[in-house]
This record gives C-alpha cells, sequence and structure tokens, in this order.
C-alpha cells in the first residue's frame, strides 16, 4: 500500500507547489479537485486544503463536507482552507482593509505545539490574501500571528487539525518546509520512502502485471518524458516493446541520426522512419501558425499509424504522459482561451483502437529526470532543453521549405554549440533560433546583400508558463553572431529577442 497525503484543491494556483514541497520529503501525494473529493481510504495518512481565489463570504464560494476527514486523519488548511473551517465553524472571515500580499514577519509563535515546532519568532511568512480571520470558532487555539493579522495560524482542540494563513509552500515562506514536514512527517506519520528506487521497483512490477506477454509501441520524441517511459516499460518487458522515432524534416540538424543511435545503444527496439518528405508536401504552402501545427499533428498521426500497424499483434500504446497534464485544475474563472493549440503530437488518435498505458501519470517533471537519471539514463538526453513537437516548424515564421530548414539548422546549431562552449546550455532553461520571414541589406565583400535575418531566443523559466529572456553575455553574442553570418549562406543579419511571457509567448509561432 502507497501511502498518501491527500491535496484538496480549492483552485489555488500555489496547489501544485504543495504537491510538490510534500514529494520532496520523499511522500507520494495526490491533488484533487474538491468538487470531486474521495473518500478517506486507509493509504491516506492526511489531508490538506489549498488556498483559492474565492472569499468564503461569496455565497457561491467552494464549500465541502469535511466531516469524512476532520478527527480521522490529520487535517491542515492553507489560506482559504484555513478560512473555509474558521468560517464553516461559526467563527468570523471577513475581507479586510488590513490585507496582506508579499512578505511578513511572525510576532508570536507556539512552537509547543506540534505544526510550529521549530519556528523561530520573527520567521519570514509569504501572504497573499484580501480576507482575515477576525475571530476564531470555540475550541480553536491561537497559535502564530504577524503585526498586521492575529490569526497567522490556529490548531482545533482536541483534535490534529491546523489552519495557516501564510502559503508554507513558496520559498519565500523561508521555513515553510518545516511546518509541511511538522505536518507529514511528525502529524501524518508518513514514513519518507517514495523514492526514485521505489518507484522504478512498483512501476516495473506493475508494469509486468499489467503488461504480461503484450506487445506495446511507443513514440520517441528525443525529449526526456517518453525516453524515461520507454525505459521504464523496456525494463518490464524487454523486445516486447516497439518504440518508433520519426524524423518530420524538422528536428535540430544531424538529431535524427544521433538520437536513434542513441536509443541503440540503450539496448531499445527503436525504428527511425523518416518521413521528411511528406511533412514538407502536408505543409507546402501554409503560412498559418496554427495550419502548420495541424498539418504536422495530422502527418504524424498517418505515419504513426501505419508504422504501429506493421508491428503485428500490438495491443498497448504507450505515452509519456506526466502529473501536470492529468492534473483537473479547478478553474474559477472559465474556461481560458487557447493561445496555441499545444500539444497537438501529443494526443495519439482514438481510433488507432489501442489500450493506454502511461507509466509516468504521477510524476512532475523534474521527478521524471530523478527517474531518468536513477535508471542510467544519458545526460545529453536529461538534460537537453524542450523542443516543441512541431520542431523548427514553428521557428521559420510563415511558409516552410527544405531550403528554409536547411539554413536554420545551420543557424541553430552553431548558436547550441556556442552556448555548450561557454558553458550556457545549462544556465538556460529553452534556447533557439528563429528564422524571420523578412530579408535585410548587407555588404559582404564590397557586395550588397539582400539576405535573410535570424533571431536568437534565450530564456529561463520553470514550467514554460511564464519566462524571462536570459541575459546573454555580450562576448558570446559578438562570437555567436560572427560565426553565424560567416558559416551559414543566405543569413546577413542576427539580432536577439529580449521579450519576456507574458506579454510574448517563448515560440515566436
Ligand atoms: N518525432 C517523434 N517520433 C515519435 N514519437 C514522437 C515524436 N515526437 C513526439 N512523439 C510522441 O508524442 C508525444 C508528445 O510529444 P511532445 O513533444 O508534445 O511531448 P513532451 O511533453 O515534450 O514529451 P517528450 O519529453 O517525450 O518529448 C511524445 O511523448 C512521444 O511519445
Ligand atoms: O509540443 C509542443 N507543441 C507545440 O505546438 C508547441 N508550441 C510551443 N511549445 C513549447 O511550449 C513551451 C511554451 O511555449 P510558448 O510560450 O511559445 O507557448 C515552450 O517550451 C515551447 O517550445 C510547444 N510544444
Ligand atoms: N490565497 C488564498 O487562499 C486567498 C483566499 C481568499 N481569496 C483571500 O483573499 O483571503
Ligand atoms: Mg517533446
Amino acid at each position: 500500500m502507497q501511502e498518501q497525503i491527500l491535496i484538496l484543491d480549492f483552485g489555488s494556483q500555489y496547489t501544485q507547489l504543495i504537491a510538490r514541497r510534500v514529494r520532496e520529503l520523499n511522500v507520494y501525494c495526490e491533488i484533487h479537485p474538491f468538487s470531486s473529493a474521495p473518500a478517506l481510504t486507509p493509504d491516506i495518512k492526511g489531508v490538506i486544503l489549498s488556498g483559492s481565489p474565492c472569499s468564503v463570504s461569496q455565497g457561491s464560494a467552494p464549500d465541502l463536507d469535511l466531516n469524512p476527514y476532520r478527527g480521522k486523519v490529520p487535517v491542515l488548511g492553507v489560506c482559504y482552507g484555513a478560512q473555509l473551517m474558521v468560517h464553516k465553524g461559526g467563527g468570523f472571515v471577513e475581507p479586510s482593509n488590513v490585507r496582506e500580499y508579499g512578505r511578513a514577519h511572525l510576532n508570536m509563535v507556539n512552537d509547543k505545539i506540534d505544526l510550529l515546532k521549530e519556528i523561530t519568532l520573527n520567521s519570514q511568512v509569504w501572504m497573499s490574501h484580501g480576507d482575515t480571520i477576525q475571530r476564531l470558532p470555540e475550541g480553536y487555539e491561537l497559535i502564530a500571528s504577524t503585526p498586521s493579522v492575529q490569526v497567522a495560524a490556529y490548531k482545533i482542540s482536541g483534535e490534529p487539525t491546523y489552519g495557516i494563513q501564510f502559503h508554507p509552500e513558496v520559498t519565500h515562506s523561508t521555513e515553510g518546509k518545516t511546518v509541511l514536514r511538522n505536518f507529514v512527517v511528525h502529524i501524518c506519520e508518513c514514513s519518507q520512502d517514495w523514492t526514485p528506487t521505489t518507484f522504478i521497483e512498483e512501476t516495473v512490477e506493475g508494469l509486468q502485471q499489467q503488461l504480461g506477454n503484450d506487445k506495446v509501441v511507443l513514440g520517441l520524441s528525443g525529449g526526456v518524458d517518453s525516453s524515461v517511459a520507454a525505459m521504464l516499460i523496456h525494463k518490464a518487458i524487454g523486445k516486447n516493446l516497439y518504440c518508433i522515432f520519426v524524423n518530420n524534416g524538422l528536428l535540430r540538424k544531424g538529431e535524427f541520426q544521433e538520437v536513434l543511435d542513441q536509443y541503440q545503444h540503450m539496448g531499445l527496439n527503436v525504428r527511425g522512419v523518416d518521413a521528411s518528405e511528406r511533412f514538407y508536401a502536408a505543409l507546402h504552402g501554409l503560412k498559418d501558425p496554427e495550419d502548420k501545427r495541424k498539418a504536422i499533428g495530422r502527418t504524424f498521426i498517418e505515419v504513426f499509424d501505419e508504422e504501429a500497424h506493421r508491428i503485428e499483434g500490438v495491443d498497448w500504446l504507450a505515452q509519456g504522459t506526466i502529473y501536470p497534464d492529468v492534473i483537473e485544475s479547478v478553474s474559477v474563472t472559465g474556461p481560458s482561451v487557447t493561445i496555441k493549440s499545444h500539444h497537438n503530437v501529443g494526443g495519439l488518435p482514438d481510433f488507432m483502437k489501442l489500450k493506454v498505458v502511461e507509466p509516468l501519470r504521477s510524476l512532475f517533471k523534474d521527478e521524471v529526470r530523478l527517474v531518468g537519471k536513477t535508471l542510467g539514463l544519458d545526460l545529453t538526453i536529461l538534460r537537453r532543453h524542450p523542443f516543441p513537437g512541431p520542431g523548427l516548424g514553428i521557428r521559420i515564421l510563415g511558409e516552410i521549405t527544405p531550403e528554409k530548414v536547411r539554413i536554420l539548422q545551420e543557424v541553430d546549431d552553431l548558436y547550441v554549440r556556442g552556448l555548450k562552449e561557454f558553458g550556457l546550455y545549462d544556465e538556460i532553461w529553452q534556447a533557439g533560433a528563429i528564422l524571420l520571414p523578412i530579408q535585410s541589406v548587407g555588404v559582404m565583400g564590397d557586395e550588397r546583400t539582400y539576405e535573410a535575418v535570424v533571431a536568437l531566443r534565450a530564456v529561463t523559466s520553470v514550467d514554460g508558463m511564464t519566462a524571462d529572456w536570459y541575459p546573454l553575455p555580450y562576448e558570446f553574442m559578438r562570437e555567436i553572431s560572427n560565426q553565424i553570418i560567416n558559416r551559414v549562406k543566405g543569413v546577413n543579419r542576427v539580432v536577439y529577442d529580449i521579450s519576456s511571457k507574458p506579454p510574448a509567448t517563448i515560440e515566436w509561432e
């Protein structure tokens, strides 16, 4: 039995962070929307209630019957979660003019209470609330305060139920991790045995039971997720795993062969399929980014489907789905607009009629990396920057031609090589070159040129949702722009993209 902490999500932007912090303590946890809270089972050692953009005083605020949990397992309410228990217990929560956003310091801490053990006076905590707990219900004990709000934390007498107004999950709460450790390890008594090694053992065993002698097909992309998924399944069923790696003609220079070699080296049963011409044909004449994405996605599915059908008697399709793809976060503001139709490559077709196996469904990206590392996955794959499914296809603005792909591959290759040589590659979350659909005048060897402009992009980010441009050293920029213009025929100008996301996006299309 895998013990776990249950996190009930009320729509806070920080809910995933709570989960990551709990897992950093080597304790497994799952996030579920408050509206479909699971029943208490013996594996659930404790419950955390998240924050929320809503206010408990609104009629329509998210609500939940806590009786199935309270008193049976320890419960920790964070921000909205804490306010909710006060509200339901007959206390008083109100919008207040002493709103707190950002750092605050505890000027009263009862560190005799197990939740706050080792928390120091003046400890910095991160606040983000407009409502304030004005009066605690009877039987609720005040255990911490800040200068502006009296109720920064409370405990309900006679049961292991706690509320905290601050956010222990953000790193700006400098002792937040201690609070979470106190709750998860000391109060819930979780045994901290959820490690990459146990994950691998349990997953491989589970896969063997699930798959038996069946055949599985999996698309490898050269990225971390599909590679780690392949390694796990390979460990479980060996040669019954059939991998397919498609060259869509939009990969980086030399990448198809390099990655294919690497996979074969790892002992994977992998077939490389060069479908470049087919992709170029599908893209012919298309200029609009979304049209291009759709054509690439459609062609990918066609090629993959054909290849999968060549394998006799396949029952399963394996996918590198990870936890953020699975979590149904509570949408409090309604459906969001489509900025780009991402992950078009991911949704493999229902018509394939295969059962789906997803061994990474419960992991965050950094956990996938740790599992990959433990499995001995090559560092070049582990550390590789994210690369979009449609590849260079969305970095060539406008229509795609094989010649433009060749130019961009050369530029990108010099740029990425340069980043590695200068020791910058690992400092950057994602980098790439963009071929612009304009030409500019230049002079080379006394001759007038009229050639393409390329933009370089390098960003720092955690998850790609927000990003900041990376301040490349001038020395590097000088060197690399020289190399690009001198060596790549057809390019006479290099510019650097200094836009953050938002308001820009990482890719230009
Ligand atoms: N060139 C390719 N050949 C075969 N399969 C592919 C290829 N590109 C993508 N796939 C498959 O489609 C899935 C989704 O691709 P996408 O790049 O959107 O995912 P991802 O989240 O970046 O994961 P990964 O780290 O595996 O690339 C991959 O996990 C892989 O199974
Ligand atoms: O698989 C993908 N299919 C796509 O169509 C796609 N578009 C963008 N990206 C990647 O997503 C991250 C965020 O990119 P944006 O800021 O451009 O939206 C960045 O890492 C991008 O490289 C894609 N990945
Ligand atoms: N971060 C939160 O959970 C905020 C709760 C509530 N919306 C408030 O402003 O007080
Ligand atoms: Mg990928």
